[in-house]
């Protein structure tokens, strides 16, 4: 592969311009990255505005390995975020891939017609173009973008089931993990979330309730376990554990925090795992690490949230 590996460049969603690992061959460049330490690759294809059968649709190619054109910014930034998400868990915990079997990380932009939405859908990313009001091109975002590949390591991982509780936690790890990759604030979305309304977001950690989500026990919302109630209210609910998280990150510190949540997603989270069991986790996995000082800090976290 050594022959094949170069360096891009390109412009992402926000117009910013940054360095691409690309691969050569047949006189052109691809956004195909041979250069992690792991078995797999990261590739980044256009699903040419697809659906679901068409994935993961076309590579993306530049013959000047330059890749500026407004169709390639969305793929710029999601081939560039995923390699800083690879990067995160690999330089943290050497877990290789999402699946720590070196698994490739394929991701797929310009999904669907307007489409508001990014996910994992099993085995690889992908990512709409939002309608240009509510959504811009979604992996202009590195906190989606290390949420959605969060929701992968979650998969190979706790199995956190994807409804009520353990759906809440199983979307609060992928927002803590997006924390954990952008900690420059403590919102989700923001960078891609209404284009023209400035200093909003699609969620707050630190404040919830800013955008419609509890931010305690007492507040928690019974909706049903259906597509129209969002598995049980999985993006509502998670604003409990989001604040919790937002406890415990300001009380030990972001380094600790890593640490207590890999190993709680890793060692102790199981499929049908509650809040309360996600904290008996977290307090575990901090003792385990730090000792008890660092557990109890841990505890007093989730008590705040009325989470026993
Ligand atoms: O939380 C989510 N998916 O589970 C997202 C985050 C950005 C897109 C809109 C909502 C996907
Ligand atoms: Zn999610």
């Amino acid at each position: 592969n050594k022959v094949h590996e170069a360096t891009g460049t390109g412009t992402g969603v926000l117009g910013d311009q940054k360095s691409v690992n690309t691969y050569y061959a047949n006189n052109t460049y691809y956004l195909y990255d041979v250069t992690k330490p792991m078995s797999g690759v990261i590739a980044t294809y256009d699903n040419n505005n697809g659906g679901q059968y068409s994935l993961p649709g076309y590579y993306v190619t530049d013959s000047g390995n330059t890749f500026y054109s407004e169709r390639q910014k969305a793929a710029v930034d999601a081939h560039y975020y995923a390699g800083e998400v690879f990067d995160f868990y690999y330089d943290n915990f050497g877990r290789e891939s999402y699946d720590d079997n070196g698994s490739d990380i394929v991701s797929s932009v310009h999904f669907g017609n307007n489409y508001n939405n990014a996910a994992w859908v099993g085995n690889q990313m992908i990512y709409g173009d939002g309608d240009g009001s509510t959504f811009t091109y979604l992996s202009g975002a590195d906190d989606i973008v290390a949420h959605e590949l969060t929701h992968a390591v979650t998969d190979t991982t706790a199995e956190l089931v994807y409804e009520n509780q353990s759906g809440a936690l199983n979307e609060s790890f992928s927002d803590v993990f997006g924390y954990f990759v952008d900690n420059e604030d403590w919102l989700m979305g923001e960078d891609v979330y209404t284009p023209g309304v400035p200093g909003d977001a699609l969620r707050s950690m630190s404040n919830p309730t800013q955008y419609g989500q509890p931010a305690h026990m007492d507040n928690y919302q019974n909706l049903p376990n259906t597509e129209q109630g969002d598995w049980g209210g999985v993006h509502t609910n998670s604003g409990i554990p989001n604040k919790a998280a937002y406890n415990t990150i300001n009380a030990i510190g972001q380094s600790k925090a890593e640490g207590i949540y890999y190993r709680a997603l890793t060692v102790y989270l199981t499929p049908s795992s509650t809040f309360s069991d996600a904290r008996q986790a977290l307090v575990q996995s901090a003792q385990d690490l730090y000792g008890s000082t660092t557990a109890n800090s841990v505890a007093s976290a989730w008590n705040s949230v009325g989470v026993y």
